[in-house]
């Protein structure tokens, strides 16, 4: 099936930058990053990339699906934990190279495998010229090894 958005070739700056058509621009290995806050919060909760096909599903579901670059494959988010991510809003940047998906999350509404509600739930800090990770969540959401069973 046919994309419901053109491809980003041949078209102006302007026509990019300041019209009303989605042009989203893959990289060279047809990817486009996927920046993904809580509706809620306004947290970042994840970063991954999408397709074309895997963007063409989330807009046509309004549930995030991603390429998954380790795993090779189309990936619907919560398919095994039940977290989907309901999309409320999709947005794309001034030169359409990047998306960001505002969603709310079903189930544990933890958005990342760990069980944390973001994937950035450690923050770096310089201390004694050693870069340490300080935990910002206190524990996760579910358990990995139940959820995953791996
Ligand atoms: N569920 C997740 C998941 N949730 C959030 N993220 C984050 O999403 C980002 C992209 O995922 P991947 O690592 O698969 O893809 P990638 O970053 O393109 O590939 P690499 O460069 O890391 O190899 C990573 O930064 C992860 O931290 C997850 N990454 C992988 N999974 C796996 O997805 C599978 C299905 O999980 P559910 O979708 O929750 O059912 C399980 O096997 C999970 O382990
Ligand atoms: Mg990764
Ligand atoms: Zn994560």
């Amino acid at each position: 099936m046919c994309a419901p958005f053109d491809p980003q070739a041949d078209k102006s700056k302007d026509e990019i930058e300041l019209g009303t058509h989605f042009l989203p621009k893959f990289d060279s290995d047809g990817l486009i990053p996927a920046i993904v806050t809580d509706i809620d919060s306004g947290d970042v909760v994840m970063f991954a990339f999408m397709n074309e096909k895997s963007l063409r599903l989330t807009l046509e579901t309004k549930e995030a699906h991603y390429w998954s670059r380790s795993r090779q494959e189309l990936w619907h988010k919560g398919a095994t934990s039940g977290n989907v991510q309901d999309v409320i809003e999709l947005r794309t940047d001034c030169d359409q190279d990047a998306v960001w998906l505002k969603v709310r999350t079903r189930g544990a509404t933890a958005n990342c495998h760990q069980g944390f509600k973001s994937c950035f739930y450690r923050a770096a800090e310089l201390q004694d010229g050693q870069t340490n990770l300080s935990f910002k969540e206190e524990s996760p959401l579910f358990d990995p090894k139940e959820v995953y069973k791996k």
